[in-house]
């Protein structure tokens, strides 16, 4: 078995005439935290959007050898690949419970069911609030519930939207811990995000986008966070 578990090759996508992606290389170390960073604006989350088929591109995408650029959606989700979007995208007027149970369509057994003491044993304020509703909770709780939701699907490839955007540190810091534990069990993880803290308590290789490019890919053994400083600054 390889040890990239997800590789792109030049890819590129636009929003109707609008050019966003102008060839982006990446590749996702099985088992290890990916990080892509990088200003407002220059693509990281159509970059997401495209690996999960929300954005069109004929440009391959390779997951655990397989070409899936043509697959739609939910496809790419049963082959394996979690997503967490930008914004946690809750349904608000569904309780804790039924917002993780919609996250088992995403299974490739067809078995609707998770592991209550399992997903609850990672976040217990999903236990506590499990039949309010999703648009009552905060929004660090609902982020944890966007990942209890994607992690139910049992992928082996989560993908995280600035999940930190809004959320109060303690929060971050249960969020790291659920992530550390998950990568040491052998999940392989692609994160977008700004907070460089966040991003070096967990994170094994950094790419740098700019302008829908990849400038620049460091090792954590390697990564001078002063320098990385001056990418992110608005
Ligand atoms: N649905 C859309 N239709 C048209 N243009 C869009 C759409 N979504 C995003 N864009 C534009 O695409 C560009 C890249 O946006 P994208 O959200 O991918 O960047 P980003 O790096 O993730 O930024 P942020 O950190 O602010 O989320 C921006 O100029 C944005 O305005």
């Amino acid at each position: 078995m390889s040890n990239i578990i997800l590789e792109t090759k030049n890819v590129r996508a636009a929003y109707g005439e609008s050019r966003i992606l102008w060839g982006v290389d990446v590749q996702v170390q099985r088992g290890k935290v990916t990080t892509i960073m990088g200003r407002n604006g220059v693509g990281k989350t159509t970059f997401l959007r495209t690996i999960m088929g929300l954005v069109k591109t004929k440009d391959p995408i390779i997951f655990n050898g397989e070409e899936i650029q043509y697959l739609p959606t939910y496809k790419r989700a049963r082959k394996g690949i979690g997503y967490v979007p930008q914004g946690r995208e809750i349904f608000s007027k569904l309780t804790v419970y039924e917002n993780i149970f919609i996250g088992t369509e995403a299974r490739n057994d067809s078995i609707h069911s998770f592991d209550e003491e399992e997903i609850y044993g990672l976040f217990p304020i999903l236990e506590d609030f499990r039949n309010r509703l999703g648009g009552n909770i905060s929004g660090g709780q609902q982020q944890q519930l966007a990942i209890a939701r994607a992690l139910v699907g049992k992928p082996n490839l989560l993908i995280l939207d600035e999940p930190t955007e809004g959320i109060q540190p303690s929060v971050i810091q249960e969020i790291t811990e659920v992530l550390n534990h998950l990568v040491d069990q052998g999940l392989s993880v692609l994160l977008v995000e700004q907070k460089l803290d966040f991003a070096r308590s967990i994170s094994s290789y950094y790419y740098i986008m700019d302008r829908g490019k990849i400038v620049k890919h460091i090792d954590k053994m390697d990564v001078d966070f002063e320098e990385l400083k001056i990418y992110l600054s608005i």
